[in-house]
């Protein structure tokens, strides 16, 4: 980012924070309690995508709320009573009375995507909201397993996981500029984690030496192989593994990225741990995840993003954003030979890389 963006970045923070500020100094506090805590907001939201509401609205006209009624098959009555709520935060407009036309959020809900993360939240994340994950669907298993052994949900998850793209740092293409890649030269490079290999084919394209293999449930990665372009086909593998078990491939990086944000300390341990046997000295853990700011450190409305995928991330795995000091703890805890070099966090990105070296005499490999 150049400097003029990163002032200007600064001065909307300082606008956006201000103009926050101001209208809750001015709001009552119990009507200013009501609207934070309103859990309410999710009913319409959820509505909407879920009778593909934003669907129907035409692009740059209007549609009348008997009209949706009628195509969602619910009354008119209770269409209106949602969609004017949903309005209430500028998620559609009444452009005339009794007539729905879009907003610059609502058009965003008739991305596929976008619908299946805000389902996604809705219906699973409120539930476990409330209660934890495993609480609200009685279950002992783990989200993944839960959503593995049901395609819907599953897919919803994997479609909705894209709109993370919109937070800063977060899309895949964004992979590149979060680290010093280059600096790697050939390394072979395990994603542990890695999902279908999109960061892995990311990496490949833009750095030219680096060869990936690419660790995940069995599941997760059946015929990902396919979606490798012709180009890049043998630079970039896939194994299943999972990720509790011993790491048995010798590499110079092992990625892990928002991983450990899903699990607490005990299981983040094991999978630390798990790694050990193959490290080689040297050989390097690049740990992309979220780093908690203090305080005041960093804009408030930045801030609330956080906090709030950080109480996600409790609610729906059990798992946490950790502050600097729990990230050294853990690594500590898991093996004192684990050590951070430094974090790096470039301009915006909400995602910061901790770069730690297994720093352990060659003589000495566990
Ligand atoms: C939050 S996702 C991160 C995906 C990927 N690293 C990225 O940034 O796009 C967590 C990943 O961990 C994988 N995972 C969860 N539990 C696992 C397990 N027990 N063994 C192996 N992989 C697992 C999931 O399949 C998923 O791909």
């Amino acid at each position: 980012m150049t400097p003029r963006i990163v002032e200007l970045a600064a001065k909307i923070s300082e606008v956006l924070d201000a103009t926050a500020e101001l209208h809750e100094l001015l709001m009552d506090p119990i009507p200013l309690t009501f609207k934070s805590i309103a859990g309410t907001n999710a009913i319409s939201i959820d509505a909407i995508c879920r009778f593909h509401i934003a669907d129907i609205v035409p692009p740059g006209g209007q549609v009348s709320f008997g009209e949706i009624a009628e195509k969602i098959g619910l009354e008119e009555q209770l269409v209106r009573r949602l969609l004017r709520h949903a309005m209430s935060m500028h998620i559609l407009k009444e452009p005339e009375s009794g007539m729905v036309a879009h907003t610059k959020m609502s058009k965003y809900f008739t991305l596929p995507y976008v619908n299946d993360w805000i389902s996604f939240g809705a219906q699973e994340g409120w539930p476990a909201a409330t209660k934890g994950f495993c609480l609200a669907n009685n279950t002992d298993k783990s989200i993944f397993e839960v959503l593995g052994a049901d395609h819907a949900r599953a897919m919803r998850l994997a479609s909705g996981v894209k709109a993370h793209d919109h937070f800063p740092g977060f899309a895949n293409a964004e992979v590149s500029k979060l680290y010093d890649w280059t600096s790697l030269g050939n390394a072979f490079i395990v994603h542990v984690g890695g999902s279908r290999g999109e960061i892995a084919i990311e990496l490949a394209k833009s750095f030219g030496e680096v060869k990936l293999l690419v660790q995940d449930m069995e599941k997760a990665i059946a015929g990902a192989e396919a979606s490798v372009p012709d180009e890049l086909q043998g630079r970039i593998e896939f194994k299943a593994h999972k990720i509790f078990d011993t790491q048995s491939v010798q590499a110079d990086v092992y990625l892990f990225r928002l991983v450990f944000q899903i699990w607490p300390d005990k299981y983040a341990l094991q999978i630390l741990k798990a790694q050990i046997p193959a490290l080689q000295p040297g050989a390097k853990l690049l740990l992309q995840d979220l780093v908690m700011p203090e305080p005041g450190e960093i804009p408030l409305w930045k801030d609330r993003e956080l906090r709030a995928m950080d109480l996600n991330a409790g609610a729906s795995f059990n798992g946490r954003n950790r502050y600097m000091h729990e990230w050294k703890a853990l690594l500590k805890a898991a093996d004192e030979r684990f050590v951070l070099q430094r974090a790096i966090s470039p301009g915006r990105s909400l995602l910061s890389t901790l770069e730690i070296i297994w720093d352990a005499p060659s003589s000495t490999k566990a």
